[in-house]
């Protein structure tokens, strides 16, 4: 099928925006993850991520990315997933995610990692 390119806008089911800006020949990149919602009161800013993805020629690519929520948490979400070409042609970003909260102490570590699935599709 078509080789899966991230670049370009994804939305999720929660409302998150995420802009893949370029795609080396490597399959680095980098964008911004643009969250809809955030465990914190501080106002949400746009924020870095950095990944890679794998360039095969059957397009479905898998690739992971990490998101530093710098700007107003102190936390860090990885995310791993499929391109997958849907029926009508359209793509859909299969993921899986861990996000790290810092706590403040070794007792509570047991506590600071979530973990979900999303799906994005293109805006
Ligand atoms: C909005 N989200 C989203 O689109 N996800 C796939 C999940 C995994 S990253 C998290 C947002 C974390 C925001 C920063 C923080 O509150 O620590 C949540």
């Amino acid at each position: 099928g078509k080789l899966c390119d991230l670049t370009g806008w994804w939305e999720n089911d929660l409302g998150s925006k995420m802009h893949v800006l370029k795609v080396d020949s490597e399959g680095n990149f980098s964008g911004e993850y643009h969250t809809a919602v955030s465990s914190t009161d501080k106002p949400i800013q746009p924020s870095p991520l950095v990944g890679s993805q794998h360039l095969d020629k059957d397009g479905q690519c898998t690739f992971g990315f990490t998101v530093n929520w710098k700007k107003f948490s102190d936390s860090t979400a990885v995310f791993v997933g499929q391109c997958f070409s849907g029926d009508n042609g359209n793509e859909v970003l299969q993921t899986s995610w861990l996000l790290r909260e810092k706590v403040d102490s070794l007792p509570s570590d047991w506590k600071a990692t979530r973990t979900g699935h999303n799906t994005f599709i293109r805006t």
